[in-house]
């Protein structure tokens, strides 16, 4: 977490601003590096919960906000949520059934952690695999992909997977992660389709 005060810090600001979660700057950070998001997307945000991103993503399109979680997001201005796995069948249909055209997925989800180093590696990079799945379902041609990851023994092979199915794809570290973690963001561009 780095400093206990620059914790705090990015804490206090995301409470002062109105933020559910300091996560919101880590979004805010991606889109200025990387412009992944246009005004008129539609936008499908993948383990949302609590909100935090939702809320950024309302400010940076006039398109649809959509976010799925195991848990349930407190109501939202513009946003349409939904309660469930991204691995569940049903979850993808009601998604289908909400929207015709995706042209950005996001995803920040993070599975419960045992604190046994390489079974949570394993299990986010799994985690980061059905999320490429459920993005390569409904995103549109030349859509968008983000997704959060961590450096570890099978993160190069997830990074060949998003290389098949994205015309450009690099990794990018926030300013907002915390310090001496090895989380990353994998953004991904222009769906192949
Ligand atoms: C770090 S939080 C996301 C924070 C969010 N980006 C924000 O700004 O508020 C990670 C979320 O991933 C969700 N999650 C983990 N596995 C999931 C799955 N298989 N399907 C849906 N959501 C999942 C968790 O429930 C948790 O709410």
């Amino acid at each position: 977490m780095g400093s206990q005060w620059g914790y705090d810090k990015a804490y206090m600001r995301a409470k002062l601003e109105g933020y559910r979660s300091r996560a919101a700057y880590k979004l805010m950070e991606i889109q200025k590096k990387s412009g992944i998001i246009r005004d008129d997307d539609n936008i499908v945000d993948l383990g949302a919960a609590p909100g935090s991103w939702l809320q950024v993503e309302r400010t940076l399109t006039r398109g649809r906000v959509i976010g799925i979680d195991l848990n349930p997001i407190a109501t939202l201005d513009g946003v349409e949520t939904i309660v469930g796995d991204i691995n569940d069948p049903e979850v993808l249909a009601e998604l289908q059934s909400m929207v015709d055209v995706v042209n950005v997925v996001v995803c920040d989800a993070s599975p419960k952690l045992s604190g046994h180093k390489s079974y949570d590696q394993a299990r986010i990079i799994e985690l980061n695999e059905q999320a490429l799945l459920f993005s390569c379902r409904i995103l549109k041609q030349g859509g968008n992909f983000a997704v959060k990851s961590f450096q570890g023994t099978d993160f190069p092979d997830f990074y060949q997977d998003v290389k098949q199915h994205f015309h450009s794809v690099r990794t990018m570290n926030t300013k907002s992660s915390r310090k001496g973690s090895t989380e990353l963001y994998v953004i991904a561009k222009n769906f192949y389709g």
